[in-house]
């Protein structure tokens, strides 16, 4: 079994694409679960047909809307989540091939759920079976916290708050956090809070948060069209109830204090233990016989450290708590949706094509797209096929990508290759066709 199942959804031929014609394309079934397609620049191009392996779970064709694509990729993951597990869903393809189309869609209109994405699409089948279970449970109310931000440029931004820069750190947890502010309040306390993550109870109020926060993504030229997402977008819906809320912020608060009382207890340790040593005439170390450490005063500084550190660790013992004893095995479950920045793509010779201008910044962006894309097929590739080192740490993308990829477990992890039929983009197309061979071929 494949650990990424693997989609491929071609998109319609656009109106200025008309005159170069279509690509030649058949989809394989030999193989049966999994489906395979053969490409060919032009249908009188014998002999040239490039093949995939079998790796395919389905290939939407450019007539199929978000709404056939959702129920064959999505809505087979609602079940798990409620169930407990976690299941992301990436969108990969170059420039102008219909990721965001997918994930988001370009109508948000609920009315018209054949055009929603699939973001949205997910929010509401799953705002409707949480209506369920609350009807049903005389206890605390679920409902869905979204956290939306973007990666640009090594920088990860926050679409919910003001697109304020976030950080994504490695914790000695070995975890990877994305923090927004650090602010320092009264006491010495600093607060370094997390990205922000909106609780919402109803679909309504997902879908105008949702809408007013993209309406803060940056577009710029790409090789191919002028309204380009030129950031990797990450969508992240948690089931939550308030109690859950509630002691996230008080866990927050504990590690605000501890700062502070962690910083004194540090800094009395090595003014004490600078106090036992001298400078010699030759700049070497040696002990001072005339002074001792006060043991006492670094003593009373640790055991106050360690009051506060219990203090931590029983907040995080109260989150662990609420998710274990709640009734909804799907408490604290995430589904993640990640709209990637177009991949740039260049002409045989390497020169871009010709149809947009791009300022000099959007051509570094454009590289930098491109390095981020090439890291998340190396972690791909390599956890597909069950490697034991797996390098997360080679690009910010696949840093903050990190936990879904651990948490998601095997087969709930899903990528759609969107591609072109046009045949000026035929390199493009096979390129991302070949990525997504390679990933969906690897077994565990
Ligand atoms: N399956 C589809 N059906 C109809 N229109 C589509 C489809 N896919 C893409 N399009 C249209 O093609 C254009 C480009 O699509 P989209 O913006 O989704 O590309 P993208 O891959 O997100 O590009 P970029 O990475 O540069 O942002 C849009 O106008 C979109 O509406």
């Amino acid at each position: 079994m494949s650990s990424i199942n693997v989609f491929a959804r071609w998109r319609p031929l656009s109106q200025p694409e008309d005159k170069h014609g279509e690509i030649h394309r058949k989809t394989l079934s030999d193989c049966p679960p999994l489906l395979a397609v053969s490409v060919n620049p032009q249908a009188s191009a014998e002999g040239r047909s490039w093949v995939s392996s079998p790796a395919f779970h389905a290939i939407f064709e450019p007539g199929d809307n978000n709404h056939t694509v959702y129920n064959d990729v999505v809505a087979p993951n609602i079940p798990k989540i409620l169930q407990g597990e976690n299941c992301s869903v990436f969108a990969y393809g170059h420039s102008g091939s219909g990721k965001t189309h997918t994930i988001l869609g370009y109508d948000y209109d609920c009315q018209n759920s054949q055009k929603l994405g699939l973001c949205l699409a997910a929010a509401k089948q799953l705002f409707d079976a949480l209506h369920g279970l609350n009807e049903k449970s005389e206890g605390e109310k679920l409902g869905i916290g979204l956290s939306l931000f973007e990666l640009r440029n090594k920088s990860a931004f926050d679409l919910l708050n003001h697109r304020n820069q976030c950080h994504i750190r490695e914790g000695p947890d070995g975890k990877v956090h994305i923090r927004g502010e650090t602010e320092i309040l009264e006491g010495g306390k600093v607060r370094v809070r997390p990205i922000v993550q909106r609780l919402c109870w109803t679909f309504e109020s997902f879908q105008h948060e949702l809408i007013q926060a993209i309406s803060q993504r940056t577009t710029g030229s790409s090789t191919v069209h002028e309204q380009s997402s030129r950031t990797h977008a990450v969508f992240e819906l948690e089931i939550i109830s308030q109690s859950l809320i509630d002691a996230r912020h008080a866990l927050f608060d504990r590690q605000s204090e501890l700062v502070p009382v962690g910083k004194r207890a540090t800094d009395i340790r090595i003014e004490e233990e600078s106090k036992g040593v001298i400078r010699t005439a030759d700049g070497c170390w040696a002990p001072n016989p005339n002074s001792r450490i006060d043991q006492e005063r670094i003593d009373v500084a640790e055991a106050e450290k360690a009051q506060y550190e219990a203090l931590v660790t029983a907040a995080e013992q109260n989150i662990e708590a609420i998710l274990e004893a709640s009734a909804f095995p799907c408490l604290g479950v995430k589904m993640v949706f990640v709209d990637l920045a177009g991949a740039e793509f260049y002409d045989d010779n390497g020169s871009r094509p010709q149809t947009v201008r791009q300022t000099p910044q959007e051509r570094q962006e454009g590289r930098q797209i491109n390095t981020d894309l090439l890291a998340l097929k190396q972690v791909m590739g390599a956890w597909a096929e069950g490697q034991k080192r797996i390098p997360f740490r080679s690009s910010t993308l696949t840093m903050a990508l990190r936990e879904h990829f651990m948490s998601a477990g095997k087969g709930n992890s899903t990528i759609i290759v969107t591609i072109s039929p046009a045949t000026e983009q035929y390199k493009a197309t096979l390129n991302s066709l070949k990525y997504a061979s390679l990933v969906g071929a690897a077994r565990v």
